[in-house]
């Protein structure tokens, strides 16, 4: 069943008789996901939810945004070198600080990928995404057998050696690693919930839900970050009233500070026309458990149900300019006229992103830092921009072009 309307979609996404992922599918994230919260289902996935939900909520991840903070400055010293230069691709470095920022928080370790030290991992985590992405769609590929054939597979396992080596030395170092930190990273708080009663937290579903956060959260607040800049580049009146906001709140002599964060509604609104424009999971795949019937059809039990969050982010019922970038969507008026399900790039319901407060943190500070000190230039529009999807919706040809110019003193 495919479904692109919004009453729909509400009624799969509240109802516990859809939590399952289709399992055909999800299968081939599990070499590296094990059992965590994107591949797990049943009582696993409902515990395991229960206890890690905490961890993210909003106040719980303020602690983390001092440190988002240091690495996003380290970010502005490499993008200085762009100023006044030829166009560039701006996501790898976003993607490299990303990664030293995610390793801190999440792993407890200090990383120095802005230097290059983790090229070689990230570029084979992207491919992997990649790799999955191809035995999903690519029928003849889900037979184990072809895909040991395949060229895919020498990465695959190439891939898996050194993605889950990293964890498990990460897992070790942070077992020795007695010193006292700022912020307590999400490993440890993993680790302290260790617990005979509930059986939660073994060696094995640490590494899982470390591979599921990580892979869930570097690639997904890069994608959103560097779709930003382009599209702030291409509408410069856009960027203008953004850094006036910026301007506006927090001056041109501070950083920004976590007492910011929800007064930049401007910021925010874009941060969602981009969300709706680019949703990083263009559809979701999920199965009936037991027979029902819903909006007049019988649904089997083991029914696949696609969610197309891209078509429904792109339909003129629900949107005032669809295939445009605008902001004023996000309006509080238009939001309250507007079907609750109609915006869903974090999914919803009880299998709702947990990192969305995560995410929005990071995706501000980045922003607000980068823009406090930059002009973003992008040429083309948005129609130039196609999109090709693997795991996540990227351009077709991975590249997010920009110029840099030195942002002296912010819009007055
Ligand atoms: C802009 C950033 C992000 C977007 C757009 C996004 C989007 C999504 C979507 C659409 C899903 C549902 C996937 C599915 O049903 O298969 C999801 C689930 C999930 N996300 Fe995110 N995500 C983002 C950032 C993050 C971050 C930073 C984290 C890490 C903390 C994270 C962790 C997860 C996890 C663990 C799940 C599975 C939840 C469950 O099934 O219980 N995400 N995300």
């Amino acid at each position: 069943m495919f479904i692109t309307d919004a009453d729909q979609v509400q009624k799969i996404m509240s109802s516990y008789n859809f939590i399952t992922k289709d399992p055909d599918l999800y299968k081939f994230l599990e070499p590296f996901d094990g059992k965590g919260l994107i591949t797990s289902s049943g009582s696993k996935w409902r515990n395991d939810r229960r206890l890690i939900s905490p961890t993210f909520s909003k106040k719980n991840i303020l602690q983390y945004f001092n440190p988002v903070l240091q690495e996003t400055k380290i970010l502005i010293n490499i993008l200085s070198e762009h100023v006044d230069k030829p166009t560039f691709n701006i996501e790898p470095f976003v993607h490299r600080c990303a990664a030293d920022f995610v390793n801190k928080t999440f792993l407890g370790v200090n990383t120095k990928a802005q230097f290059g030290e983790m090229d070689y991992f990230l570029k084979l985590l992207h491919r992997m995404y990649t790799v999955v992405h191809a035995r999903i769609v690519k029928i003849w590929l889900q037979n184990d057998f072809l895909f040991q054939l395949s060229p895919y597979w020498k990465e695959h396992e190439e891939g898996k050696k050194v993605i889950l080596g990293f964890m498990e030395k990460v897992i070790e170092t942070n077992n020795q690693d007695h010193q006292t930190k700022p912020f307590q990273p999400i490993i440890q708080q993993l680790m302290n919930m260790k617990n005979e009663e509930t059986g939660f937290c073994t060696h094995q579903d640490l590494k899982d839900h470390l591979v599921t956060l990580y892979t869930a959260s570097e690639d997904t607040v890069t994608l959103i970050v560097s779709f930003t800049l382009v599209l702030l580049g291409m509408h410069p009146h856009i960027q203008e009233t953004v850094s006036k906001e910026i301007y506006d709140i927090i001056g041109d002599k501070h950083d920004i500070h976590e007492s910011n964060i929800d007064k930049l509604e401007y910021l925010d609104m874009v941060i969602k026309d981009v969300l709706r424009l680019f949703p990083i999971a263009s559809f979701l795949v999920r199965k009936s458990e037991k027979e029902v019937t819903m909006f007049d059809y019988l649904i089997p039990e083991r029914c696949s149900i696609i969610i197309s969050i891209y078509n429904i982010h792109r339909d003129k019922r629900y949107w005032e300019k669809p295939l445009e970038f605008y902001p004023e969507h996000f309006l509080p008026e238009a939001v309250r006229k507007r079907h609750p399900y109609a915006f869903i790039p974090f999914s919803a319901g009880p299998r709702g992103c947990i990192g969305k407060p995560y995410a929005y943190m990071a995706l501000k500070i980045v922003l607000v830092t980068i823009l406090k000190n930059f002009i973003i230039e992008s040429d083309g529009t948005l129609e130039d921009l196609k999109l090709k999807t693997d795991i996540s919706i990227r351009p077709k040809n991975e590249c997010f072009p920009i110029r840099l110019k030195h942002r002296n003193s912010i819009a007055k």
